[in-house]
């Protein structure tokens, strides 16, 4: 049986990183984040219903979506952000459960499913356990301005538009903090793999 592992936590605190770890290990990642890009890729389900309803200023002179001005719109526009995910997570939740299935098929022991909005769509139930990445709100801001090249202001939008780190935490199988160096991340990360036998 494939033990499905969720990946959630905040924005910036560490999912990818955490995978990085994972792929080391031969251990397969789902990436939604990655799926949702390529479902919003020129030709692709996404694009069209994204660019009748946002309109062709989002996008770049080869006709791509701009992603970085699709952002700066939906995160400071909560009815907007509100038609995006209508458009975008049934696509991306299709393509995960297809790879999911894929995995089940070839009877692999682990796969890791990073879901950033795993709580906040209801993925839990297709998972067998729920990592939680997590980290301080200072750290996690930090963090996020130095990666994004945010400000202050625009780091906290973001956060602020999804569940709070400290519910996940609540709601999660397992935690583990990311607040010191990536050695120690993966130090963590390794216990875990440990812990749950695969
Ligand atoms: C708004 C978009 C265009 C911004 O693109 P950008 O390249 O700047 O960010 P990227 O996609 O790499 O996401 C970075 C992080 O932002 C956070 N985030 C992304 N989408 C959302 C969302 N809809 N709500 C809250 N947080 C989000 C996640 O923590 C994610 O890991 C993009 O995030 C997007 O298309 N989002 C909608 C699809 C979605 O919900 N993706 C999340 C996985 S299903
Ligand atoms: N332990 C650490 N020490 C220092 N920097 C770190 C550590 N872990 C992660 N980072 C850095 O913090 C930033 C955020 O990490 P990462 O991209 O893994 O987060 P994420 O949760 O995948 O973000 P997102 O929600 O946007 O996908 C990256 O620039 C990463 O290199």
């Amino acid at each position: 049986m494939t033990y499905f592992l969720g990946l959630t936590g905040g924005i910036a605190s560490g999912k990818s990183t955490a995978d990085e770890f994972f792929e080391k290990q031969n251990i397969p990642i789902i990436d939604s984040d990655l799926i949702a890009h390529q479902i919003m890729e020129v030709g692709q389900k996404g694009y069209q219903a994204i660019v009748n309803y946002f309109g062709s200023n989002i996008l770049n002179d080869d006709q791509t979506i701009n992603r970085h001005k699709l952002g700066g719109i939906v995160f400071n526009d909560k009815t907007k952000l509100k038609k995006l995910n209508e458009i975008t997570h049934p696509l991306v939740h299709q393509k995960i459960k297809q790879q999911m299935e894929r995995y089940r098929l070839n009877q692999e022991k682990l796969v890791v499913v990073d879901v950033p909005l795993l709580f906040e769509s209801g993925f839990e139930s297709l998972c067998d356990g729920v990592l939680v990445i997590s980290i301080s709100p200072k750290l996690q801001v930090k963090r996020l301005m130095k990666r994004n090249n945010f400000t202050k202001e625009e780091a906290l939008v973001r956060i602020n538009n999804q569940m709070p780190l400290s519910e996940k935490e609540k709601r999660a199988t397992y935690v583990v903090a990311n607040t010191g160096t990536i050695d120690d991340l993966e130090k963590r990360l390794s216990d875990l793999l440990q812990k749950i036998g695969r």
